[in-house]
């Protein structure tokens, strides 16, 4: 399988990395100054799983169209932000070919519209993934915590495709935890919903899980963001299942946690957000169910006001 990975960022750069590693034929699709940092000091992973220090295939967007035309890709591992979507999917599209695979891990649901929209909707496995990673000042992709884990699935519920059976291969030739899931729309929104929770509270109160479980009213305030997430989740037909639940509330409860969403972290580094397609599409989604979800509303005037303040 030849795969084709956008972006050498915090998700991409690990898991991208991780699969180079293990000897897979992969090419990072960067923007210039990303390629010269990747000829000059190549990948450098530094994680609790192990370092690594990898030359890497890479290409900017105007080399793509001749590698493509050399061997076609089978999957487009994405993971841009939200906010880059278009530009990534212009940079991919000479890469997409008749049996070429679109695999997006970012976080959200609203990319798969206008990911459909412009590859087919035939083209596009669902994706997620949990790791807690970013890009250091010198290049070097940072993983902050234990868990890494990729979950992907066809979304029309083939659970043994051989486009996902390929990919989950060579998930386990990397060593990458991974679930190749007959049921991704409900991994989807078990993810978002925790997600969601996670950011928009974090965000709000700027502070780790376990700061704001410490305040007076911190568990609760979590707690209600999920429920309201929870809801929209229900609403829009995949109510997440109790286990999942449990083990989500655990997490945004949990006392001491350092856990932070990333974009709390952009939001502190003073880069751009992802608050629209995070926590103001589940805000849009729980109005247009008439659900009440005013800790959400909070948070995205917060996140706007960030935005605005940015520009
Ligand atoms: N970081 C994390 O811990 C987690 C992130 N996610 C989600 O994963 C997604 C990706 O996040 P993350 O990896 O952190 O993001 P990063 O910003 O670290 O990486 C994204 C990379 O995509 C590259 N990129 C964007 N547009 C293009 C383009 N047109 N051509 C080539 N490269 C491009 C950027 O390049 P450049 O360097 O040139 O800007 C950047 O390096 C997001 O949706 C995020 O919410 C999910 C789970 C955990
Ligand atoms: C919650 C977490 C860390 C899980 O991967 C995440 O997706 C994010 O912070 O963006």
């Amino acid at each position: 399988m030849r795969i084709l990975v956008l972006g050498a960022g915090g998700t991409g750069g690990y898991f991208g990395g991780r699969l180079a590693q293990a000897g897979v034929d992969v090419t990072f699709l960067v923007r210039p100054a990303r390629a010269a940092q990747l000829a000059q000091g190549g990948l450098r992973i530094r994680s609790p799983l192990g370092d690594a220090d990898l030359e890497v295939a890479h290409a900017t967007a105007d080399g793509l169209p001749a590698l493509a035309a050399q061997a076609p890709f089978d999957l487009v591992l994405l993971s841009c932000k939200t906010y880059d979507l278009d530009s990534a999917m212009d940079a991919i599209a000479p890469a997409v070919g008749p049996g070429t695979a679109v695999l997006p891990i970012l976080n959200g649901l609203r990319h798969f519209a206008a990911l459909d929209a412009r590859f087919g909707a035939d083209r596009v496995v669902g994706g997620l993934c949990f790791i807690s990673a970013a890009k250091g000042g010198d290049g070097e992709i940072l993983h902050l915590g234990h868990p890494a884990s990729i979950t992907f699935g066809e979304r029309a519920g083939d659970v043994d495709s051989a486009r996902t059976r390929a990919f989950a291969a060579l998930c386990a030739q990397a060593g990458i935890d991974h679930l190749c899931s007959p049921r991704i729309a409900r991994e989807l929104w078990s993810k978002y919903s925790f997600l969601a929770a996670l950011a928009a509270g974090t965000c709000l109160v700027r502070a780790s899980v376990g700061c704001i479980v410490a305040a007076e009213g911190g568990r609760e305030l979590m707690d209600a963001l999920h429920r309201e997430c929870l809801a929209v989740a229900t609403a829009e037909g995949e109510p997440v299942p109790e286990a999942a639940v449990e083990k989500a509330r655990a997490t945004l409860t949990q006392p001491g946690s350092p856990l932070q969403a990333s974009m709390l972290r952009d939001l502190q580094a003073g880069h751009a957000i992802e608050g629209e397609h995070i926590v103001g599409d589940m805000l849009y989604r729980a109005r247009a169910h008439g659900i009440d979800a005013p800790l959400l509303a909070a948070a995205w005037v917060h996140l706007q006001a960030y935005e605005a303040g940015r520009a």
